[in-house]
């Protein structure tokens, strides 16, 4: 009754408990209620006792740029070690302000355009796979593939590829051996993005229990399993031996300059595993996801698609993998790039960021915010705000092409309403190879075959901390264009 929260808007049982909001988070169906709350109540809205969620472009760019306030204390838990996390959990400001200057210079857009090569293999993967599937494919009407599931594979070996020195093989299991398979057994290899998925999940749903045990003194620590150190520290181990550089991928950035953020000791097997997981983490399902929602918007907007098709010179399986450089440079794909924005403005990955108050009463709308107050950034419900995005629930490209090209159809005008990669000191490290991926990957599928969706599927998201397909499985059908 008496909260400084009290003035805020929303729903009467708020101020009461924390119970529907933990219940929410655990079946990730939070961003159901928060974007029917902001219908109802506005671009403030408090949801828990402590807790608020505000999609106001001013007080956006306060949370996130002004003021900036810092990530909740949840981030951290996602590290191993709390006291030696990778970029995504580090919370303590100037750790994190030298972890992101060290990592920078390997998220450049040099850095990403040199890992090109290796975007290519996979993707060369997964259309090997899919053409073996055309060359049965009697009935000539296309494949039948779960495109989500494609693309999240897609996404770990690309991450496996630049981050760890290899794929995880999930692409196309028929693939041939690459490059330094010594001394790695497969299959464990093969388990490492599961083993950082399933370390990331045991740590959250064991951070109650954790945070109960902390207060009795006792710190419970989670490490990766033995058997996926050992295949890393393999790797790591080589290439330390090998004297010329075989790759300059960001594994061989860190063996070479990593250092610990807080003590500045050079980074050993285990830091290095931390910061690659993390960026494993925060790197392969936020652009699959993403992506998934570009293939799903193409899938039920038919004019757009076969303006985006007309747009894109069909291409043959034996043809070269076009670079994510071309789709970047070249005048063709700019109807591509409009859709990538406008897909990253209805579909943020990241519906909504936690960040607090700190120590400190903040004034944010008019309302003053008492300490400890968990304040979301809600950017999916800015990205879809009609004052700001004409017609907000429309797939429409054109908004994002430049005059000559756009005709009668608004012009985005509202670069401050459009955080996909959020923004401030904690803004996406990995946006450039994020776009590199994304153009790579659209480009080639989408010169090479037209993407129907299989009918019947009901599509609902899920969002624990990135929004997903909630079953993790989207089917369409690949019909090859016509060369
Ligand atoms: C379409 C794909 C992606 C989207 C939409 C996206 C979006 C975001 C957003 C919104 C944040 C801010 C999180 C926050 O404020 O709490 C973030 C942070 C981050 N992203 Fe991405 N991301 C993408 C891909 C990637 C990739 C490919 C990588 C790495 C290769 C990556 C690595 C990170 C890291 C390490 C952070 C934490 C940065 C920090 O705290 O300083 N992301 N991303």
């Amino acid at each position: 009754v008496n909260s400084p929260l009290r003035k805020v808007p929303g729903p009467w049982y708020a101020p009461l408990t924390t119970l529907h909001l933990r219940c929410l988070f655990s079946t990730g169906s939070i961003w159901k209620l928060v974007e029917r709350s902001h219908a109802k109540y506005g671009p403030i809205v408090r949801l828990g006792p402590r807790q608020v969620w505000i999609s106001d472009k001013e007080a956006m760019k306060q949370i996130l740029l002004k003021i900036d306030l810092p990530k909740v204390a949840m981030y951290s838990e996602i590290s191993r070690d709390r006291f030696s996390p990778g970029l995504f959990g580090e919370i303590r400001e100037e750790p994190h302000k030298r972890l992101k200057r060290f990592l920078s210079p390997a998220f450049a857009t040099a850095y990403v355009d040199n890992l090109e090569a290796y975007f290519k293999d996979t993707v060369r993967d997964l259309l090997d796979k899919y053409e073996s599937q055309v060359l049965v494919d009697s009935s000539r009407k296309g494949i039948i593939v779960d495109l989500a599931d494609d693309l999240h594979n897609v996404a770990l070996d690309i991450m496996g590829e630049c981050l760890f020195g290899k794929g995880f093989g999930q692409t196309n299991p028929e693939t041939k051996t690459r490059t330094e398979r010594h001394g790695v057994d497969e299959k464990v290899w093969a388990s490492i993005p599961r083993a950082v998925f399933d370390g990331l999940s045991e740590r959250y749903q064991m951070v109650y229990v954790k945070r109960f045990l902390r207060k009795l003194g006792m710190d419970l620590k989670f490490d990766w399993p033995a058997e996926m150190i050992t295949s890393i520290d393999a790797v790591v181990q080589r290439r330390k031996r090998v004297s010329e550089c075989e790759r300059r991928d960001l594994l061989q950035y860190l063996i070479e300059e990593g250092t610990k953020p807080d003590t500045g000791a050079a980074m050993d097997t285990r830091d290095i595993i931390d910061q690659l997981s993390e960026m494993l983490l925060a790197g392969s399902e936020t652009t699959s996801g993403t992506l998934g929602c570009l293939f799903l918007e193409l899938a039920r907007n038919p004019e757009v698609r076969s303006k985006l098709l007309a747009s894109l010179p069909p291409l043959s399986f034996a043809d070269e993998i076009v670079s994510s450089k071309a789709v970047r440079k070249e005048p063709q794909y700019e109807y591509l790039e409009a859709c990538i924005k406008e897909n990253l403005r209805l579909h943020p990955i990241a519906s909504e960021m936690g960040r607090c108050t700190g120590k400190e009463w903040v004034t944010l709308m008019g309302y003053d915010l008492p300490p400890h107050t968990v304040v979301s950034a809600s950017y999916r419900d800015l990205h879809r705000n009609e004052q700001f995005w004409p017609l907000a629930q429309r797939f429409w490209p054109e908004r994002w092409l430049s005059e000559d090209k756009r005709g009668a159809d608004p012009a985005t005008t509202s670069m401050d309403a459009y955080y996909p990669f959020s923004g401030g000191k904690h803004s996406c490290i990995g946006i450039n190879f994020a776009w590199a991926e994304m153009r790579m990957v659209a480009a080639n599928i989408l010169s090479r075959f037209e993407v129907t969706e299989v009918p019947g599927q009901g599509v609902d998201f899920r969002q624990y901390i990135t929004m997903q397909f909630r079953t993790g499985h989207w089917k369409v059908v690949l019909k090859p264009r016509r060369v």
